[in-house]
């Protein structure tokens, strides 16, 4: 169960408040809870033409490209993807215009206790729980049935439309990602696009607002999380960069390709893979002078849909990693609520 929501960051800032200690990382041995963005890498993930993964033209160096990175890294960046830079930047500006709204023309959108949908801030599960630096607005797009209509904003006026353009050609993204990811392993094409279902695949998006923080060496934007999808596939903002990724025990920047998309595998194809895809573990930074924005589209089985590694990349050198597991999504609340990694849940 959720407790009572609190207010969003953008309440916090207009209320001059210092930054309220539930937002605070603190490292009890002494560290620095935020290490110093600047110092971190970029990550040398790379950028795939998704034209060159589509059935009809396939290449091999582009599949061993995305296979190593997916397993190295477990995101790739991707262009080609059939949206064009004009169209990208219209739907990061809807959604900048949607989050520069004043707050009480937001809350008409807001998200009830224990619902997800809706704008507002991060769910909050325990007393305990470190608050992210962000502002969100969640909505279920596919299947159809799941959109809650009076939540998504009126203005700016195009909003409802451009959203429902951008995911339509997510989808078609997502079927050709699933089927190259597929071929990639030496599976049958639709092994995973099956388990994404039909021609609508659950599909959630969430709209992510960070704003400028004075305490970037105390707060995140988003805390260090996988995510519980089958896939992710994030547009990030175009100047200002945030994410980081975990590989092994160090800290990489995520570059910014203004015009890709960069796709994660979630723990879901990790467990599907038997661990050749790595669900990669990830946060955002903050930083004192810039807003952030970044819109990710989260890819989910049906929640009847059964879990477990393809038999195929089960063998004696490679023995079966993770139990069967059902409705994911479920289970992921239900750990991170208890602050625990929700992939324990689902190793052997
Ligand atoms: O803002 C970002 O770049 C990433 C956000 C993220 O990890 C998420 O929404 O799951
Ligand atoms: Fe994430």
């Amino acid at each position: 169960m959720e407790l009572l929501g609190s207010k969003t960051v953008q309440e916090v800032l207009i209320q001059g408040e210092q930054v309220p200690e539930k937002y605070i990382h603190k490292v009890e041995d002494g560290g620095v809870p935020v290490p110093d963005a600047s110092a971190a890498q970029l990550m040398d993930v790379p950028v795939i033409d998704l034209a060159l993964l589509a059935a009809s033209s396939i290449s091999a160096d582009e599949l061993e490209k995305l296979r190593s990175a997916l397993a190295t890294w477990g995101c790739f960046q991707v262009i080609n993807h059939g949206m064009s830079p004009e169209f990208l930047d219209e739907f990061r500006e809807i959604t900048k215009q949607f989050f520069a709204l004043p707050v009480e023309d937001k809350k008409k959108y807001l998200r009830q206790v224990n619902d997800i949908q809706g704008y507002g801030n991060d769910m909050v599960f325990s007393e305990q729980q470190t608050l992210d630096w962000s502002d969100r607005l969640y909505l279920s797009v596919y299947p159809q049935d799941n959109r809650k209509l009076n939540l998504w904003p009126e203005n700016p006026k195009s909003f409802r439309q451009t959203l429902d353009q951008y995911t339509m050609d997510l989808q078609v993204v997502t079927k050709t990602v699933l089927k190259a990811m597929a071929r990639s392993l030496d599976l049958e094409d639709n092994c995973f696009s099956d388990l994404y279902g039909g021609e609508q695949g659950k599909m959630d998006i969430r709209f992510n607002f960070y704003p400028p923080c004075p305490r970037p060496d105390l707060v995140l934007g988003v805390k260090p999380h996988a995510d519980g999808t089958l896939i992710t596939l994030l547009l990030q903002d175009k100047e200002v960069e945030g994410l980081q990724f975990l590989k092994g025990d160090k800290w990489f920047r995520a570059p910014i390709v203004p015009d890709a998309l960069l796709i994660n595998v979630g723990d879901q194809v990790e467990i599907l893979s038997n661990g050749i895809f790595k669900s990669p573990v990830h946060k955002v930074v903050t930083n004192s002078d810039k807003e952030r924005i970044s819109v990710a589209a989260f890819c989910i089985p049906e929640s009847d849909k059964e879990i477990e590694p393809f038999e195929r990349l089960v063998n004696e050198s490679r023995p079966r990693l993770y139990k069967k597991v059902k409705n994911y999504v479920g289970i992921y609340f239900e750990y991170y609520q208890q602050g625990r990694r929700p992939m324990e849940a689902a190793k052997m």
